[in-house]
């Protein structure tokens, strides 16, 4: 990552969330009692969240509770069987057309044919948007791809690929990032890193994120609140509120309040699967 791994700006965006609490903030996404059946399966039984306005938000739960489901219930991608989602004042559809959500995905769809830089601003042009190469080759140079601007994908490794992807979302300047295992290619080291500049983009650009994770570590690094989920039906164990210094660094994952706070969601975890 070229000019290394930046920590988030103290004095602007970050001093602000620290004023001001989410309880004070609009709602961005309020999910209300949301049961999402496919045949024989309940995936999502009764789920009830809501998450304000520029608030960072890590979803964590065994596989097969229903994490990705819910993501794309609140992106209108997966009607519910029951219940409500409303982004904002409107319905998710509605949000989808109006391009307020940036979507990363397990599984990057770049474009083959287009290099890296057409590839993050496809989407832009896509939503009639004027695509802004320069602030395009800064992304890239932000999740470390300076010199690959003009690569295309099938050149790229699978973690370089999930970085054009996550670039992307970021460029589309959409207000609600949906996100679901976006690391889960990347080594460990590009992990942390990665996760460093998610967040100091997201506090610069007061973005609204809903983040799926399967690595405890990770999902209490990023969050402002992370919602663990349990099984068998998909529902909500807990929700923690993660009280860890900002700005944050790599250096806050050595501290011991932040073991505390994993322990906490991993002790969250580990009930929710006892209860199996
Ligand atoms: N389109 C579908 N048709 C039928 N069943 C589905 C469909 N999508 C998901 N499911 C089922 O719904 C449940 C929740 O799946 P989902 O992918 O949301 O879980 P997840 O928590 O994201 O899993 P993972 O962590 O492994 O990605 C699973 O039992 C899954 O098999």
């Amino acid at each position: 990552m070229s000019g290394g791994p930046r920590g988030e700006d103290e004095t602007s965006a970050g001093a602000r969330a620290t004023d001001e609490s989410a309880s004070d903030r609009a709602t961005a996404l309020e999910i209300d009692g949301v049961t999402v059946d496919f045949e024989g399966v309940r995936a999502l039984a009764d789920v009830d969240l809501r998450v304000a306005e520029g608030e960072f938000v890590t979803v964590i739960g065994p596989s097969g509770c229903g994490k990705t489901t819910l993501l794309r219930t609140v992106g209108g991608l997966q009607d519910p069987t029951a219940g409500t989602v409303r982004v904002g004042d409107r319905p998710p559809e509605r949000a989808r057309q109006d391009a307020e959500f940036g979507f990363v995905f397990q599984r990057h769809a770049l474009l083959p044919w287009k290099s890296a830089l057409d590839n993050v601003v496809f989407l832009r042009e896509m939503a009639g948007k004027s695509p802004h190469r320069e602030a395009a080759r800064d992304l890239l140079e932000t999740v470390g791809l300076s010199g690959f601007a003009d690569t295309r994908p099938a050149e790229l490794s699978g973690g370089m690929r999930q970085r054009v992807a996550i670039a992307r979302a970021l460029h589309l300047g959409a207000s609600v990032l949906l996100m679901d295992e976006p690391f889960g290619e990347l080594d460990e080291l590009t992990r942390e890193r990665m996760g460093v500049e998610v967040r100091r983009v997201w506090r610069d650009q007061r973005k609204t994120v809903l983040f799926v994770t399967h690595s405890v570590p990770e999902a209490v690094f990023l969050a402002d609140r992370c919602v663990v989920m349990s099984d068998h039906p998909g529902e909500i164990a807990g929700v923690f509120d993660v009280d860890l210094p900002r700005p944050r660094d790599e250096s806050v994952y050595g501290t011991a309040a932040f073991q505390q706070q994993v322990a906490r969601v991993r002790t969250a975890l580990h009930e929710g699967d006892d209860r199996r």
